[in-house]
């Protein structure tokens, strides 16, 4: 009999070779490298997760050097990790791939959600959802060059309101093309980033499609990640906001799927669970993720910057976040801000909610 391991869920992920389908979102400003490693860090040994980077613009990659700009940057051997392409031109397009390559990326997704006015203006980003004929030949084209899996990730709706019908056929147009997975995002694009997401709607199309799809959208615990699989029969979750309020949370999924191993330096210890734990494991993880920053970026301002963000859009979780950001937003450089973190902890009883509406 073969050995039952707990956290493998039984989804079409596993024909990919991923056994445990909870990955983490793309976050412009959010999801570089020190954000990956800190979730890596409160991630158990015996699990791989997907990571992905923000989206990097096709147009500026070939002209950028991997080892100094901030956004390609990657740990050493880092594994399991999705750059997220932005762009539609293939002759930007090969050579970006060709020189992530070098990397070895686990895979590549292409932006399809993106509404920034930037990206519209290019017919990048939520645009190529206008035309599934002009998605699929793009999803083809990433396909052409690379050689490990290509997936897209798009929205539940175009507009105002969801269209079932054109959303079948689109990402249907993208199967078509080569995507080996697809993630919803489970909003509208006049929705942006707020308000529930329509799971319901993504376990519609999982049942239409044979590709993986992946859901993602207003994830922000265990419980969540682990019913949107179990539940709705999805193959997988993107947890993106959430992550920055709870990087254990794929160690708080493991758990609940009932796997015992633990990240490094965790030994004897259950993922925090508490108000109270995850209150307290979010200033260490605030710490831990300032180190990491001041390891691959060593430039302050910019170490300033991306982790002012990664605190005003992690501490909306946290009961006293806002007077914890406005903390970070007074330190004038980096010894301070450590400085200012330390106290903090040290003189507050902070708790963390289990959900927040969001905006
Ligand atoms: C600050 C920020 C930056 C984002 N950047 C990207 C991006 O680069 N690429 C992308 O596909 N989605 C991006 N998104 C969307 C997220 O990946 C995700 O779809 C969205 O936040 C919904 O998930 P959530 O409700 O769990 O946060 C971004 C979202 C936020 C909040």
């Amino acid at each position: 009999m073969p050995e039952i391991i707990p956290y493998v869920l039984k989804t079409r992920f596993n024909k990919l070779g991923i056994d445990f389908p909870f990955m983490i979102a793309p976050m412009v400003g959010l999801s570089h490298v020190a954000f990956r490693e800190l979730i890596k860090s409160y991630t158990p040994k015996n699990i791989n997760a997907l990571r992905f980077t923000e989206m990097l613009s096709t147009r500026r990659i070939p002209n950028e050097k991997l080892e100094t700009t901030h956004e390609l940057k990657t740990a050493r051997n880092e594994a399991f990790y999705i750059p997220q392409l932005l762009g539609n031109e293939e002759k930007f397009i090969a050579p970006s791939i060709e020189k992530l390559l070098i990397k070895n990326p686990w895979g590549f997704d292409i932006n399809m959600g993106c509404p920034v006015s930037h990206t519209l203006k290019h017919n990048w980003g939520v645009r190529l959802m206008g035309s599934k004929d002009y998605a699929a030949q793009i999803v083809k084209i990433v396909k052409k060059y690379s050689s490990v899996p290509v997936s897209v990730k798009l929205r539940g709706g175009l507009a105002e309101d969801e269209d079932f019908d054109y959303l079948y056929s689109f990402v249907s147009a993208l199967a078509d093309g080569g995507a080996d997975f697809l993630t919803i995002h489970a909003r509208t694009r006049a929705q942006k980033h707020s308000g529930d997401a329509n799971w319901q709607l993504v376990a519609d199309i999982r049942n239409k499609m044979s590709i993986p799809i992946i859901a993602n959208g207003n994830i922000q615990t265990a419980q969540d990640a682990v019913e949107l699989i179990q539940n709705y029969g999805v193959d997988g979750a993107m947890i993106a906001r959430a992550a920055t309020a709870r990087p254990w949370i794929l160690w708080q999924i493991s758990e609940l799927l009932g796997n015992t191993e633990v990240p490094d330096g965790f030994e004897g210890r259950n993922a925090p669970s508490t108000p109270e734990e995850e209150g307290a494991e979010y200033l260490k993880a605030c710490l831990k993720i300032l180190s990491i920053m001041i390891d691959y970026f060593q430039d302050e301002a910019y170490i300033l910057e991306k982790f002012r963000f990664f605190a005003a859009t992690g501490a909306r979780w946290f009961q006293f976040g806002h007077h914890f950001w406005r903390l970070t937003m007074r330190a004038k450089n980096v010894a301070q801000l450590r400085e200012s973190i330390v106290n903090f902890s040290e003189n507050s009883q902070n708790t963390m909610s289990k959900k927040i509406k969001m905006i």
